[in-house]
């Protein structure tokens, strides 16, 4: 396993940008968000990544990705003359990871931070404890995926999305703008928050949307064991509201549990939608129905833009394509010559009396808009 590399100290006095030249990173627990906070650092002068890992396998794996400059199981060496450290465990391990770093030497103005999708209870652990000559800031970057491990890890993962800090009231200022500035190299969006305020938020716009989407894919996979159709015909919107349904199992259990009091009013505030559809459905209450997908279209019209909200933006392109040999090279070529990047490329569905299902996918919407002009000239039927 590679070593932590010796490095210099920087010198106290020094303005924050001459010691953005000398600083170490550790990121404990290097998976999709520590390791794509890995990639947004690594690589920027004078910067340096150490991963802490509790399995040998993963640190071998995360130097091997070029995630971390060098991996550590030993977390005592990890935070050794950390100028940053990035929590990035799941929600339920963060808060004796906290405890355990503060028990360790730190370097004198080390900052500690967590990326966890929860930050009432890790700021409450936080402020229990005597920071002396370090401090904690909490942390969320508000993107993600429904993949998870460092091998799902990419720089480009935060760009144009927000990352919540939440300072206490008393936190050095001049702390919160070092972190900030390291943040920048995610392109993410910094906004400092209360911690609860936080949590009522954010359980309401990606805990609650997860909850949901388990929920309705679980309804649907108990009609397809008695009839396998359902998922055959499983169409656009159902795959679009149920991404989120792939996401990590031990993940999701820990922030849900974790934000489990918000959670609660907001499955009841829930309860309340659902039992007003029942009834406007026993009344054949047309008006009222048509008069919900107004205003829910209303306020999803003024959503941010791609990729600014909690839940990622895809660009996707689907297209039925017929079960025989040749074609996903024949697509692929035909991109590929009209100089569309494709990112990734999916069969959802091949059986020979139907269809199959492609999934391409693009890094940006200007790649995906070409591959439309592409496919659709070659008279493919193509959707998003
Ligand atoms: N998945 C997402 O979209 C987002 C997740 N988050 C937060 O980021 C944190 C990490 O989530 P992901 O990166 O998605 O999960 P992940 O599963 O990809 O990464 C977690 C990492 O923690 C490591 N780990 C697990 N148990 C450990 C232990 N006992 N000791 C040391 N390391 C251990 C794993 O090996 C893995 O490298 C969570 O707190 C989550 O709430 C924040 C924003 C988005
Ligand atoms: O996959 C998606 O679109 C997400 O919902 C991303 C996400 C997951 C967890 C977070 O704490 C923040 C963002």
């Amino acid at each position: 396993m590679a070593q932590v590399r010796a490095r210099q100290q920087p010198e106290r006095n020094e303005p924050y940008e001459a010691r953005l030249t000398s600083m170490k990173i550790a990121v404990i627990g290097v998976g999709l968000i520590g390791g794509s906070l890995a990639l947004c650092f690594r690589g920027k002068p004078g910067l340096e990544l150490v991963g802490y890992s509790n399995r040998q396998d993963l640190a071998d794996l995360s130097v091997e990705l070029g995630v971390v400059d060098s991996a550590t199981l030993s977390l005592e060496e990890a935070v050794q003359d950390a100028d940053f450290i990035f929590l990035s465990t799941p929600v339920g391990l963060l808060e004796t990871y906290l405890e355990q770093v503060h028990a360790l030497p730190l370097k004198k103005g080390c900052i500690v931070t967590d990326v966890g999708s929860t930050k009432d209870s890790i700021a409450a652990k936080a402020r229990q404890l005597d920071w002396e000559d370090a401090c904690f800031i909490g942390g969320h970057p508000m993107a993600g995926s429904e993949r998870s491990g460092v091998q799902a890890a990419t720089s480009l993962l935060f760009e144009n999305a927000y990352y919540v800090l939440t300072p206490e009231p008393g936190t050095d200022p001049a702390r919160i703008a070092a972190l900030t500035e390291l943040l920048s190299h995610t392109r993410a969006k910094v906004i400092c928050l209360e911690p609860g305020q936080h949590d009522e938020i954010v359980g309401a716009i990606s805990h609650l949307p997860h909850i949901i989407a388990v929920a309705l894919v679980n309804q649907i996979s108990g009609y397809h064991d008695s009839n396998p159709l359902y998922r055959t015909l499983a169409a656009g919107g159902f795959r679009d509201i149920t991404r989120i349904a792939s996401s990590d199992p031990v993940v999701w259990r820990d922030i849900l549990l974790n934000n489990r009091f918000n959670l609660l009013k907001l499955l009841r505030d829930w309860n309340v939608q659902v039992e007003s559809f029942i009834d406007q459905l026993e009344r054949e209450d047309g008006e009222g129905i048509s008069a919900r997908f107004r205003d829910a279209g209303d306020f999803r019209d003024e959503l941010p833009e791609r990729r600014k909200g909690a839940i990622a933006k895809t660009y996707d392109l689907y297209l039925d394509v017929p079960d025989h040999p040749g074609i996903i090279g024949r697509i692929t070529t035909e991109l590929g010559s009209q100089g569309v990047n494709l990112s990734n490329l999916q069969i959802i569905e091949s059986r020979e009396d139907v269809p199959g299902l492609m999934r391409l996918s693009f890094r940006d919407e200007i790649q995906m808009e070409r591959a439309r002009k592409v496919l659709t000239g070659l008279e493919f039927d193509v959707y998003a």
